[in-house]
């Protein structure tokens, strides 16, 4: 605004918003799809912003980031083949390939401006494009989705909101496409927005994974900059499957590099406060 402050738009969370004092601003474009826009701000680093929701900002991304990676990765017994539907930041890729089980990951981001302003303005997201085992598709999940039929240990949605772009990637039909996408045993993680503003649309999406995989799990982290400071993880198994425990630990050099991920975060991360825990696990 004209005072010098962002403030983010109330897309799906009435009443309120986070606002950040911009230092200076990087980039603003309209893309094919949605609203670019790039500030340094005064204390939180560089952020990215699509169509008024702040998406990333250098100073908490990681908790974000290294979550909706490792939950799933450290839920699968030997993750080989990695798919990101979204992420076109980078930062999802620049954790999953720290596991030194993946041979592959493909990122599908349906607009190439993410990428693009990522790699010019947020170097330490956009970091993840530049590793060999990164293949990047730009195009439309779900298109790319329909023809790939149990080729992926894990498959990661690091979505915007279902309001836009991402939307489609909120409804069932979506779904089914990344189930028989998955391997037979194979991890799904999708953001689950807040367990403070959206519990009804958790709900709703969790009754929509249950009726696909067999094992369905809630996780939450905490991000400043996100609506009310937190961020949600849905997270699925097409085999039963214990998801609140790490089958493996990272070695100590990588762990070293993680600033939010550890072994007891992953389990502390499905412990639900009482008013989310009775709808996540209610009847
Ligand atoms: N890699 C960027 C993550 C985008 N995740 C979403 C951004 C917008 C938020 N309201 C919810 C999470």
């Amino acid at each position: 605004g004209a005072d010098g402050w962002f403030r983010e738009t109330p897309t799906m969370w009435p009443g309120q918003c986070m606002s950040l004092q911009v230092k200076e601003v990087l980039h603003h474009e309209k893309s094919l799809f949605q609203d670019v826009l790039v500030f340094k701000s005064t204390n939180h680093g560089t952020v990215l912003v699509l169509d008024g929701v702040i998406q990333a900002t250098e100073n908490d991304e990681f908790a974000y980031q290294e979550m909706i990676a490792h939950l799933p990765l450290m839920s699968h017994p030997n993750p080989k083949n990695v798919l990101v539907v979204g992420g076109g930041d980078g930062g999802v890729l620049r954790e999953v390939v720290r596991h030194p089980s993946v041979e592959s990951v493909t990122l599908c981001e349906i607009d190439e401006a993410v990428c693009r302003v990522s790699k010019l303005y947020l170097p330490e997201m956009a970091a993840g494009f530049e590793h060999p085992k990164v293949t990047v598709h730009i195009g439309d999940g779900f298109e790319f989705l329909k023809d790939k039929k149990e080729l992926y240990d894990v498959i990661i949605t690091d979505s915007s909101d279902p309001v836009g772009p991402a939307e489609v990637l909120f409804q069932d039909t979506f779904y089914k496409l990344i189930f028989e996408a998955l391997k037979p045993d194979g991890v799904f993680c999708n953001q689950g927005e807040c367990q403070w503003l959206h519990l009804p649309l958790i709900r709703q999406v969790l009754d929509a994974s249950r009726l696909l995989y067999p094992t369905v799990e809630y996780a939450w982290a905490s991000v400043p900059t996100y609506p009310s400071g937190q961020i949600g993880f849905l997270i699925s198994s097409k085999n039963k499957r214990e998801l609140r425990k790490p089958l493996r630990k990272f070695d100590e050099e990588t762990q070293k590099a993680l600033r939010y991920y550890t072994a007891e975060v992953h389990e502390a991360a499905f412990v639900l406060p009482a008013f989310a825990k009775r709808v996540v696990e209610g009847p």
